[in-house]
């Protein structure tokens, strides 16, 4: 009995803790490390119970996705139960830091992790803790996430050690912080082997409760897992070695009072004595008034007031000095006077190492004002004249400029900074209220291009890299930015914004960015109407969107909203979860069947055509469509598939061009809307457009709301509710029109058609090369529906802009495309392709030559061997 330890868990009962594990701990987790548990039960018996429990470990693991921890810590391993939940918790390039000075323990649960895969993640460092982390602290490592499972009695010393090597905002998690339940029973209860760490974690927890510089929460999960955000601020001071002015003034401003003083004592001994003395004293004191009001008045911006300050303050201590050197022994004033001067400076100077010496490795200098805001230090003090000009590469600041609240509140992170004057203070106070994140990539780049919003992928943010951009992307939380936040984030210099379909891209906005200095904008967006086009052009900058890239995923999206539509899925899924569902019956959620239907189009472009094909071909629909424009391919396609049906002894498919609307709406069982929002579509789909369409006909958005009126659709909705209707896009986004949300026959999903990684991912590489293509003064890549070679992650980009919509009211260049394949059927098409790209030559006209797999081969390629190439392809065909 001595050493078994009591089983973990402070839960009420055994039977709710077994509860637990098994509702739902159990079935989550993973193989090996069940296997990892059985092995550790094995070789230790009892003693296994130090290892983490599985609910604890499924937290752990949920911990770290929450917080996207890349970069962990992992103090006392044993078996390596929780270090296994890490790894397979951490994205692939996550790291796990391991310490524990058992290594044979270690090694029990290596073979599970290996097995898993995930051993590359982890560095196993064998050695005491407060060792291993000494020297961590030494060579300045920091965390996301620290978990400490090690020598309870050392955790405060754990814990003081965690707080420099986790960075703010990140979480230091203690665990058996509840010691088996032991902290809150007397300690006669206790066993005895188990009473030092129960003493030792009372004492703790008090620490932890009053530290001021973590937030705590206690979980009662296992026997107590505290876990502690750290808070404590890192300290970034941008100093002018030669002026360390905030304390300068501070003691200075001491110093100063005691001069003043000093003066007084001295003029009322002295005007007893001699009145010249009297005078000279007068004068000094005068002197001191001056100075004061210089150093008010110029604030010492003007360098005049700062010459002006300093003459009358040497005049004033000279005065000082003559005047009391009359009264008692002049060695003995003037060597005393030097030590109090020499004393303020050498306080002066080393106030600042004192301030390091007392933040610890929290405490930063640098000069370099774009580091600081890209670091993301919470706490800046600017310790310097407020009209200084920073540089940092080819970027420069003004500070002055950086004190105005909306500059500042474009950089975001730091909170509090330092300040000279209460205008400032007020300034950066009301800065600190509004937080703003910016994420910073190559700094030193030489064109600043902003992202509004995160977006998906890494390729956009290295192909602007690598075209020498700084790019600085928003992390504001929150969801819509206004033209304020924007205006904000473009500040005084920008060359290019990306921004979202969300915002409004007027007027403002690009006469703040043509102001500075900026030539393009791109919509993460195929679709543009929240851009004035028109103001864009009056400034002269870019207007860049995304085609192509979302087609197909969208046109998946119109799909899957008919399919389930048709077929009631989502009010089915609704039935089934609310446990409705007693057994089969004939008439449950009985739906339509679209094959042999018509699907009807509206707006058969790009997006139009790709559901049309779809519904066609895989579900055998007949089409009919309307549109300005003829869609020759995609009737085409219709009619060689009818022809395939039909050779097969089915039914072939149909298509039909509609004069006009009204002819698809009376017609169709099933209309997608895929037409751009402009004048021409807005409430497209009215009260009397819906009146026309069958009774029991679906209707689905995928374009965007306001193409519908949504007020009449949820009416119309109430009062035929065998109308279905699929809406991705919404009338006034983020909301709903009242009613439509309770409607049953109505499937709403948040403006999702494109969210496919790859689409999402390719969108923001267009969007980047939107941008930088323009920055750079490329030419604009003409052909807007072959975008491939853009998004061929395994070779550069065409240098070009992708898709820029008012590239003709900007008269800029655009590339020639030649896609080999329309040359490549006949000697005849190879001739011809030789004389196109001679007089391409000649011309000194840009052109890319596409492949056939859509990459673009290399400039200058001959066109005999162009030619050549077409035509092997067309054979290998
Ligand atoms: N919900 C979502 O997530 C997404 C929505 N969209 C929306 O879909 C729209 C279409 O995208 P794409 O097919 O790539 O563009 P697109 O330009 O290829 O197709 C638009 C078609 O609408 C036609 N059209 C214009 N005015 C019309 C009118 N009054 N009546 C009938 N047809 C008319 C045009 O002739 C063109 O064929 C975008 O403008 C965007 O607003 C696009 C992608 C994703
Ligand atoms: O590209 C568009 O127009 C969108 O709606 C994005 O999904």
């Amino acid at each position: 009995m001595a050493n078994e330890i009591p089983t973990k868990g402070i839960l009420k009962t055994e039977a709710l803790k077994h509860y637990i594990l098994e509702t739902s701990a159990y079935p989550r987790e993973h193989e090996l490390l069940k296997e990892l548990r059985k092995a550790t039960v094995q070789k230790y018996g009892n003693l296994s119970e130090m290892e983490v429990p599985v609910d604890e470990g499924l937290l752990l693991s949920m911990l770290l996705k929450i917080t996207n921890a890349k970069n962990t810590l992992e103090l006392g391993v044993f078996t390596g139960y929780s270090l296994l939940s890490t790894a397979l918790a951490l994205p692939d390039d996550g790291r796990i830091t391991a310490i524990d000075i058992d290594k044979e323990a270690y090694e029990v649960g290596l073979e599970f992790i290996k097995k898993a895969g995930v051993d590359h993640k982890i560095n196993f460092i064998h050695s005491d803790g407060i060792k291993a982390l000494d020297q961590l602290v030494k060579d300045k490592k920091e965390f996301d996430f620290a978990f400490a499972d090690a020598d309870k009695s050392n955790y405060v010393n754990f814990h003081e050690r965690l707080l420099k090597l986790v960075k703010v905002g990140g979480i230091i998690a203690f665990d058996n912080t509840l010691w088996f339940g032991f902290v809150a029973e007397d300690e006669e209860g206790v066993p005895e082997h188990m009473r030092e760490y129960r003493k030792a974690l009372i004492e703790f927890n008090k620490k932890l409760a009053l530290d001021t510089r973590i937030e705590v929460s206690q979980i009662s999960i296992g026997d107590g897992v505290t876990l502690c955000r750290r808070l404590f601020h890192r300290v970034f001071y941008i100093l002018n070695w030669i002026q360390i002015q905030f304390f300068i003034h501070f003691i200075s401003w001491i110093f100063g009072y005691m001069r003043v003083v000093l003066n007084c004592v001295a003029f009322a001994v002295c005007f007893s004595n001699k009145t010249l003395f009297s005078l000279l004293y007068f004068f000094s004191f005068c002197c001191d008034a001056v100075d004061g009001w210089c150093a008010r008045r110029f604030n010492q911006v003007s360098t005049f007031g700062a010459v002006l300050d300093m003459v009358t303050d040497r005049v004033s201590t000279a005065c000082l000095l003559v005047v009391l050197s009359q009264v008692y022994r002049p060695s003995l004033v003037f060597l005393s006077l030097l030590a109090l001067d020499i004393a303020s400076h050498w306080l002066q100077m080393y106030s600042v190492w004192l301030l390091s010496f007392v933040a610890g490795r929290s405490c930063h200098f640098n000069s370099d004002i774009t580091t600081l805001f890209s670091t993301g230090f919470d706490i800046v003090g600017l310790v310097d004249e407020t009209d200084r000009q920073y540089h940092s590469g080819e970027n420069s600041f003004r500070l002055s400029r950086i004190m105005d609240t909306s500059a500042l509140s474009r950089y975001g992170k730091p909170k509090v900074l330092s300040f000279q004057t209460p205008l400032h203070r007020n300034t950066l106070f009301s800065a600190m209220a509004k937080p703003v994140s910016i994420e910073v990539y190559n700094p030193n780049g030489k064109y600043r291009v902003v992202s509004t919003k995160p977006m998906p992928g890494t390729r956009w943010i290295n192909l602007l890299v690598d075209q020498g951009c700084r790019v600085e992307i928003c992390h504001l939380k929150k969801t819509i930015l206004s033209v304020e936040d924007i205006i904000n984030l473009i500040g005084n210099r920008c060359d290019g914004v990306i921004g979202q379909l969300t915002e409004d891209w007027g007027e403002t906005l690009f006469s703040a960015l043509s102001k500075a200095g900026g030539k393009a904008f791109s919509n993460m967006a195929v679709g543009y109407n929240n851009v004035d086009v028109e103001a864009a052009n009056k400034y002269g900058i870019a207007v860049g969107n995304t085609p192509g890239v979302l087609t197909e995923t969208t046109a998946e999206l119109a799909a899957s909203l008919s399919l389930a539509a048709a077929r009631r899925i989502v009010e089915a899924d609704g039935f089934m979860r609310a446990g409705l569902y007693e057994g089969w019956l004939p008439h449950l959620f009985v739906g339509n069947l679209l094959k042999g239907q018509t699907v009807g189009v509206i707006g058969a472009g790009r997006i139009g055509s790709a559901y049309a094909r779809m519904m066609v071909e895989g579900f055998k629909m007949n089409l009919i469509y309307f549109d300005l424009y003829q869609s020759t391919r995609l009737e085409k396609f219709v009619t060689a598939y009818g022809q395939f049906l039909k050779a097969n002894g089915e039914q072939p498919v149909t298509w039909k061009r509609a004069s006009s609307m009204e002819e698809v709406l009376r017609e169709a069982d099933l209309i997608s809307l895929h037409p751009v929002l402009d004048k021409t579509t807005y409430h497209l789909v009215n009260k009397e457009r819906l009146a026309m369409m069958k009774k029991e006909a679906i209707l689905v958005n995928c374009s965007r709301g306001p193409v519908i009126d949504e007020e009449a659709l949820v009416n119309h909705l109430r009062e035929n509710p065998m109308f279905r209707v699929g809406l991705d896009v919404f009338e006034e986004e983020p909301f709903m029109k009242p009613g439509l949300a309770d409607m049953k026959n109505a499937i709403v999903v948040p403006h999702i058609a494109s969210a496919s990684k790859w689409t999402r991912e390719g969108m923001a590489t267009l969007a980047a090369l939107n941008v930088v293509g323009r920055i750079k003064g490329y030419p604009i890549w003409s052909d807007p529906n072959r975008v491939d070679p853009f998004l061929n992650e395994n070779a550069s980009p065409p240098n070009a802009s992708p898709s820029i919509v008012n590239s003709k009211a900007l008269g800029n260049e655009l590339i020639v495309i030649i896609y080999l394949e329309r040359f490549c059927h006949s000697a005849s098409g190879s001739f011809r392709l030789i004389t196109l790209c001679r007089r391409i030559k000649r011309t000194k006209t840009r052109a890319i030559l596409l492949d056939y797999d859509g990459t673009s081969m290399p400039q200058g390629t001959s066109a005999i061997l162009c030619s050549l190439l077409a035509l092997k392809a067309e054979r290998e065909r």
